[in-house]
């Protein structure tokens, strides 16, 4: 699988190793641009390949962790904007005993919820218009799945920016597995985390995992 090295970033968005941005906020901005563009720019056989490698990783990571999947509840994503899709890895979960649950934005600055989804669950539009499961009752993920647009080596992760899974992260006891999942050439040199920027427990790319919490 050929995923196309990423461009270089413009000067003005690359700060010096270890010297944070003057406007975290702006380099933030112009780096989501960037990987956002990037990702557009792969071809769905290779996002596709993408996908199946990191499904694979995820069986062999839970299966690590815990003898069986029965009764555990994994979250995940419906993907928008060119996202991995792992809907089919989902979709394998209830025939092993386990749930897939998608997030749903309740409202600004609150942390996700989450309802079971299978591939019969009737969907409506949620925030952004990210279909969301119509119906069923509020569960908590044992393991959270989120999507990467960025990565670095210590465990961040950059997301669209709304900080949903930090607060989700912070806000959900006890403290859910947390796996990012994105392409191994969203790497950053770091993300420049901030005080409410909560490390992923695992990153899975394509490539392998990329990061591995003790
Ligand atoms: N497919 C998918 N579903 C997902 C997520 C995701 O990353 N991918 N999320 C992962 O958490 C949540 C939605 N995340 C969102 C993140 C930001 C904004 C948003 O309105 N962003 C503002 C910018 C915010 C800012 O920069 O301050 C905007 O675009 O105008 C909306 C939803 C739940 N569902
Ligand atoms: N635990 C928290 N409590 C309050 N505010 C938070 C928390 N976590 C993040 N935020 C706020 O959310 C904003 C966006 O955070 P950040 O840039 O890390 O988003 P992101 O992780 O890229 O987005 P997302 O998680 O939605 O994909 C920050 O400016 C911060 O003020």
């Amino acid at each position: 699988m050929t995923i196309r090295p990423k461009a270089a970033p413009a000067r003005s968005a690359m700060p010096q190793p270890g010297t944070a941005p003057t406007d975290l906020a702006a380099w933030r901005a112009a780096t989501r641009s960037r990987l956002l563009t990037a990702r557009a720019s792969l071809s769905t056989a290779s996002r596709e390949a993408a996908a199946a490698a990191i499904a694979t990783q995820l069986d062999a990571l839970l299966a690590q962790r815990f003898d069986s999947l029965q009764g555990l509840i994994i979250s995940a994503w419906w993907p928008i904007k060119a996202e991995l899709d792992l809907r089919f890895w989902l979709a394998s979960l209830p025939a092993r005993g386990a749930t897939a649950a998608l997030p749903i934005v309740a409202g600004p600055k609150t942390p996700l919820t989450f309802r079971a989804w299978t591939p019969e669950t009737p969907m409506q539009r949620g925030i952004w218009n990210i279909p969301v499961p119509a119906v069923g009752a509020e569960i908590t993920p044992q393991i959270t799945l989120s999507p990467l647009l960025g990565w670095d080596s210590a465990g961040f992760r950059l997301g669209y920016g709304g900080g949903y899974f930090d607060r989700t992260l912070a806000s959900v006891t006890p403290s859910p597995i947390a796996i990012g999942i994105g392409l191994a050439s969203a790497q950053l040199p770091t993300i420049f985390p901030q005080p409410y920027d909560i490390p992923m427990d695992y990153i899975l790319t394509e490539t392998g995992p990329q990061h591995l919490h003790p």
